[in-house]
Parts: C-alpha cells; structure tokens; sequence
C-alpha cells in the first residue's frame, strides 16, 4: 500500500483557485482573482494526493523533495506535467442529461425565430422529451447518461449536478433517480442529484394540480425511498416560470423539498421577471439558476443570505435572451457559478465552452469564469468543502492542461481534446490525452 497515489510535477503553474480550503465561495470581487503557485525557470511546480485521494501538498517541486524526501518511493504514480498547467476539476452546476428522444428539429425553429415557451406551448421542449422518457427503459437511459458523463469527463467535469424532470410523475421521475443513484456509484464523477419533478406541468393536469401531484404524491415517495438508502436526493428544483409554475406554487414545492431535507437550486426568473429570487432567498435557496430576468432587490435578496447564483451561458446563447446581470450580481457581491444547463434545448456539455461563452457573452473575466466554474459551482452544490480548490485536505480532482498558461482552457473554443491532457478525480487518472477510461 502506497502512502501516496499521486504525485504530478514539472507543472508551469498551478492554480489552487484559493489555497486556504476554509473559504466556501467567493463572493462578488472576490471572484476577481485566482491564487497560482507559478513555477520558474529552473523549477517546476508539484500537486501530491494521499492514498485516500485528497491533496496533501502543492508547491515547487524543490519544496516537495524537502518535505517528502522519499516521496519518490511512497507514490504509486507520477505523472511529468513539464510545459503544463493545473486548475481543480471542474464543476458543472446544473446539467439535465437524463433523456432520450432527438429534438434537433427545434433547433431549426428557435434559428427561424421561435421562441422557447412556443415551442414548449405547441407540446414540444420538455414535453417532448417527457414522452420519449417515459416510454424508456431505465438501461435505455442509464446507458445514455453514463456515455454523457464521460464526455463531460472528457472535458475537465469532476462533479456534476444531474436533474431528473423528464418524468412529472412518480413512476418515470424515480426511474430517472435510480439511473442517477446507479451512476453515482459506478462512474467516476461525483453527482449531485436533484429531483425536478416540477419540470414542467404535465399535460391533463392543470398547475395546481401538478403542485398538489408533487407534494403529496412524489416527494412522499421519494422520501420513503431516500430513507431506505435507495435514493440519494441532494436537491429539489421548480420551474418558477410564467405559463410553468407560479411564484407560490414554487414556493410550496421547495418548501416540501426542504422539509424533506433536500436543498434548493431551482431554475427562477429566466423568462419572465416573476422575482423568483426573492422567494428563493426568503426560503434560504442554496442556488438558483438561470437569473435573465432578475431584478435588482432579487439581487439583493441573494446576495444577503448567500444564495448562489447559477449563471447558464449556453441557454443565454442558443435562445439568444438577454444574458443576465452578472456584472451587476458580481459587484453587488453575489457569489456567481456557472453551469452548462446540458439538456436538448442546450446540448453543450463543455464546461471550457461554458466559461469560453460566460467571458464573451457575460463579460466575465478569465479569473471569474474558473472560479464560478470551480470554487463557486462547488458551493452552489453544498460540495466546496471537499471539492473546488485545489487547497491541501481537499479531493485530489484536477485537469492538466496542454499548455504552460492555464487561459488556454477558456481561450481555445471547443478544442478540449488537444488542450486537455489528462483528468484527474481523487488522484485517479480518468482519462489520458484525448482517450476516456471507462
Ligand atoms: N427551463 C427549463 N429547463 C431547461 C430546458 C429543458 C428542456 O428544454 O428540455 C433549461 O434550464 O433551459
Ligand atoms: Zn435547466
């Protein structure tokens, strides 16, 4: 038994985000800046993970020879990261990736000018994809969710956030779940699972209805399910949308969610500005996603309590909306994650293509991009205890970069299969120049 399972050195630089692994998120100017170790001329820089996969230490290489001057005899593996950078695996703070059923065709109506609630309204968008869903085997989906999480690995994704929502009744929404549970035990990704049986309201039922559906049917059942360790529910998430669920009805779904003691990140005020953040903050979201619509005194509302807001370019993009106010929600001192809002309407599961799109489209920095695609989608998640940074005590869940400037992950669009060299989750090696282990 090795008392050390990695140690990758020679590195150009590496960028802890923030070396202290007491800071949870970083809040508004906060996000401004990133902590690197940079190597010099004549020495490189070094991670070392434990046995037990988290970061025992991270300096110059000459650091870690006097520190651990056997090292070399007690690590299983050492990986030469000469003319390399390092930044901490990446989070992705709200994907959708249990589904199946082709919607490319919509991408052609939202290119001639169809809005998202049009195509939704005329029984596509998640109707669609509910239908396709039901009708579905859960090997059917599980296959297809385990060959998207391996992309999202291939891409520097160490954690990711996965909805169920395809469902909107009991039976298909803990189909969903259980595939999620599978995964979460046999791909090597963490998972953060969220229920999102509120989705969308179900045709034949009104939204009242649905609410009702939600609460005194489903989350009991699922309940009774994570009491018996078969279900492992981390989140709950709602729809609060114009024409979807109201502010109340969401309001009376999380409150469901969080008294069976699940966490709130839900999908507010994208569409219209329905002040889906205030009700949000007043119930203590951990995160609320999407955000175009905010408004400032939702800003505030968030701000105050400390809910994160998940910032979602690629929907932003491809539905051409008006991108939220992230340099508002960053300079009123919000913490700001990002996520690829992965789902048929969004089919982007890059989270460099992500922080690429945040700095174009939302005017995010550089630095901001890595940290709301770290430290902060860490935090959204309730994970950036053990995940997020590259701080010592930490998960050892790192991508190494092709390049001696970390900036090259965000600069070259699309182009992670020559800029990522290796992926790196609990000091195992997950995938290796362009290849995937799984
Ligand atoms: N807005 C709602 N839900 C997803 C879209 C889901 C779908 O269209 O299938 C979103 O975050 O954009
Ligand atoms: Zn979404």
């Amino acid at each position: 038994m090795f008392k050390y399972r990695l140690l990758v050195h020679s590195a150009s630089q590496v960028v802890t985000v923030r070396n202290d692994a007491k800071i949870i998120a970083a809040r508004g100017q906060e996000m401004r800046h990133v902590d690197i170790v940079e190597g010099t001329e004549q020495c490189g820089v070094s991670v070392l993970i434990d046995s037990n996969g988290k970061i025992a230490f991270v300096g110059l290489d000459t650091d870690v020879a006097f520190e651990f001057p056997d090292v070399h005899k007690e690590v299983e593996r050492t990986i030469d990261a000469r003319g390399k950078s390092i930044v901490p695996g990446l989070v992705d703070a709200h994907t959708h990736p249990v589904w199946v059923g082709d919607r490319v065709h919509e991408f052609a109506m939202k290119l001639a000018g169809a809005t998202y609630m049009e195509v939704h309204a005329a029984g596509g968008g998640i109707h669609y994809t509910v239908e396709k869903t039901r009708n579905a085997s859960e090997e059917e989906l599980y296959c297809s969710l385990v060959e998207r999480l391996y992309s999202m690995l291939s891409t520097g994704t160490t954690c990711v956030e996965c909805k169920s929502g395809y469902g909107l009744e009991v039976d298909t929404e803990i189909k969903m779940l259980s595939v999620i549970e599978k995964a979460r035990k046999e791909v090597p990704i963490s998972i953060s699972c969220t229920y999102c049986g509120a989705h969308a309201v179900p045709k034949g039922k009104t939204s009242q209805e649905a609410t009702d559906d939600v609460i005194n049917h489903q989350i009991p059942k699922i309940r009774e399910l994570m009491s018996k360790e078969e279900l492992h529910v981390d989140n709950i998430d709602v729809f609060c949308e114009k024409g979807v669920f109201d502010v109340n009805q969401s309001r009376r779904i999380l409150q469901a969610g969080k008294d069976a003691g699940m966490n709130l990140n839900f999908h507010g005020d994208e569409l219209s500005p329905l002040d889906g953040a205030k009700m949000g903050a007043e119930l203590g979201a951990l995160a609320i996603s999407h955000l175009e619509e905010i408004s400032d005194s939702g800003i505030d509302a968030m701000t105050k309590v400390g809910s994160v807001g998940v910032v979602l370019p690629t929907t932003a993009y491809i539905l051409r909306l008006t991108p939220p106010p992230v340099r508002k929600m960053i300079e009123s001192g919000m913490a700001v994650a990002l996520g690829s809002d992965f789902n048929p309407n969004a089919y982007c599961m890059s989270m460099p293509m992500v922080m690429h799109l945040a700095c174009v489209i939302f005017r995010m920095s550089m630095p901001e991009a890595l940290v709301a695609a770290t430290l902060n989608s860490a935090a959204a998640l309730g994970r950036s205890g053990d995940l997020g940074t590259l701080s010592v005590g930490k998960c050892g869940d790192m991508v190494i970069i092709n390049a001696p400037r970390w900036e090259h992950l965000v600069y070259q669009f699309g182009c992670h299969n020559q800029t990522i060299s290796s992926v790196i989750r609990n000091g195992e090696v997950v995938l290796d120049a362009g290849q995937c282990c799984g």
